[in-house]
C-alpha cells in the first residue's frame, strides 16, 4: 500500500465514528435549487495534461461544441507560463478564435498579473485563481510557498477585479495531497475563506488526486460551509479511486449546486502524479438527470462530443455513462 493510501486508511479508521455522523445528519436543504450548474473543465484541466500536442482548431471545436450542448460554463484555457504547461501555450489563439455564446461563461486560469493581462488581451471576461492547501503542492505547481500563493492570489484577484473581470477561485488538494497526504478540513476552510474574502465569487474545492470518499468530503464540507456559503461553493472531483460521483452526491446534500467535470473524463494535473481525470461530465449529467435535477445540458450531445474527442486523442472514453449510451445507440441502428 502506498504512503498516501495507508495514511488515509489510518485517518479513516480513527475517525470512523465521526464519518458516519454527517451521513445521517445531513439531507439536501429545502431551500437549495433544483438546478445544478456544470462547469466544464475538459478543454483546460482535461487537455493540459496531454503529452501529444493538440491542434488549436480541435480545442476550439471542443469548446464550441460543449457550449452548444448547453454547458453554461466552459473553462477554455489557461494563461500560465508555457514553460510550465506547454499544452496551453496556444491560449491566445484558442481563446480569441472561439465563437462565444452570449449566455455562456468562458473562464481561464491566470496565475499572476501577466496571466490576467494576457487573458484580457485575448478577450476574456473571467479568470480563475488557484492555490493549494499544502506547501508542497504550491511549490510544485506555482513555485512558491503557501503564504506567497495567498499573497499572490489576493494581489492578482484585486487587479483582475479592478480591470472589470469576474474571478473564480480554486482550492486544490482539499481531500489529500500527493506529497503530504491527509489534509486538515480546517485548513481547507481557511483557504476557501481567504479566496472568498479576496473577491472570488465562487470557490471550487478540488480533490486534485481523487482520494476523497463521501466520508472525508462530508467532514471537509462541514468546516467549509461554516465560513463560505454553500451557494458560493463548487466541487471539483478527480476520479482516481472511483469515488467522484459519491463525493458529488455528498456535496449536493450540503446544498452545493455547482459541479466541475470534464467531458469523457479527460485530464489529470501535471503536478499531481498519478491523478486521473476529472469525473466525466456525461456521468455527472446522467446521475443528476436521474435524480430529477435540471442542468440544461443535452446528454445526447455530450455523449457524441465525448466520443469525438476520445477519437481525436486516440483512446477510449473514461465516461461509463458515455460508453454505455453510445453502445446502446449503436446497437439500435
Ligand atoms: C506561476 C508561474 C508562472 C511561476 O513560474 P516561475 O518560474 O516561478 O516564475 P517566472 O516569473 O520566473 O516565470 C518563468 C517563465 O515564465 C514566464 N511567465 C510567467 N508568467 C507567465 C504567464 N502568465 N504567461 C506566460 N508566460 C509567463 C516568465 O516570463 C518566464 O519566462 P522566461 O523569462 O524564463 O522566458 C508558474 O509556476 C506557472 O505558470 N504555474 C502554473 C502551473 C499550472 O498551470 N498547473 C496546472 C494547474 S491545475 C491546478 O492547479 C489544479 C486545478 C485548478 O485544476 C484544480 C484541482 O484539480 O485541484
Amino acid at each position: 500500500m502506498n504512503r498516501f493510501a495507508s495514511s488515509m486508511l489510518r485517518s479513516t479508521t480513527t475517525r470512523s465514528a465521526a464519518l458516519t455522523a454527517p451521513m445521517r445528519q445531513y439531507s439536501t436543504p429545502a431551500t437549495a435549487s433544483n438546478f445544478v450548474k456544470i462547469v466544464e473543465v475538459g478543454p483546460r484541466d482535461g487537455l493540459q495534461n496531454e503529452k501529444q500536442l493538440i491542434p488549436a482548431p480541435v480545442k476550439i471545436e471542443l469548446i464550441e461544441r460543449l457550449a452548444n450542448a448547453g454547458l453554461p460554463v466552459v473553462e477554455a484555457t489557461s494563461f500560465v507560463s508555457p514553460k510550465w504547461v506547454p499544452q496551453m501555450g496556444d491560449n491566445h489563439e484558442v481563446f480569441s478564435k472561439i465563437q462565444k455564446k452570449p449566455n455562456v461563461g468562458y473562464p481561464v486560469l491566470a496565475p499572476n498579473i501577466r496571466g490576467v493581462d494576457n487573458a484580457l488581451a485575448a478577450g476574456a471576461s473571467e479568470v480563475a485563481m488557484f492555490t493549494a492547501v499544502t506547501e508542497s503542492f504550491n511549490r510544485k505547481n506555482t513555485n512558491c510557498s503557501t503564504e506567497e500563493a495567498i499573497d499572490r492570489m489576493e494581489e492578482v484577484t484585486k487587479a483582475a477585479l479592478d480591470k472589470g473581470l469576474k474571478v473564480r477561485g480554486y482550492v486544490s488538494c482539499v481531500l489529500g495531497c500527493p506529497y503530504e497526504g491527509v489534509v486538515s478540513p480546517i485548513a481547507v476552510a481557511q483557504m476557501a475563506k481567504r479566496m472568498y474574502d479576496a473577491g472570488c465569487y465562487e470557490i471550487s474545492l478540488g480533490d486534485t488526486i481523487g482520494v476523497g470518499t463521501a466520508g472525508s468530503m462530508g467532514l471537509m464540507l462541514e468546516e467549509v460551509v461554516k465560513v463560505v456559503p454553500a451557494e458560493a461553493l463548487a466541487v471539483h472531483c478527480h476520479d482516481t479511486y472511483g469515488q467522484a460521483l459519491a463525493n458529488i452526491l455528498k456535496a449536493l446534500e450540503y446544498g452545493i449546486r455547482v459541479v466541475d467535470s470534464s467531458v469523457a473524463g479527460l485530464g489529470g494535473c501535471p503536478y499531481a502524479p498519478g491523478a486521473k481525470g476529472n469525473v466525466a461530465t456525461e456521468d455527472v449529467v446522467y446521475m443528476l438527470h436521474g435524480m430529477g435535477f435540471d442542468t440544461g445540458v443535452s446528454l445526447k450531445s455530450l455523449v457524441e462530443i465525448g466520443a469525438w474527442i476520445s477519437e481525436k486523442l486516440g483512446r477510449e472514453t473514461n465516461s461509463r455513462a458515455g460508453a454505455a449510451l453510445k453502445l446502446r445507440r449503436e446497437s439500435r441502428l
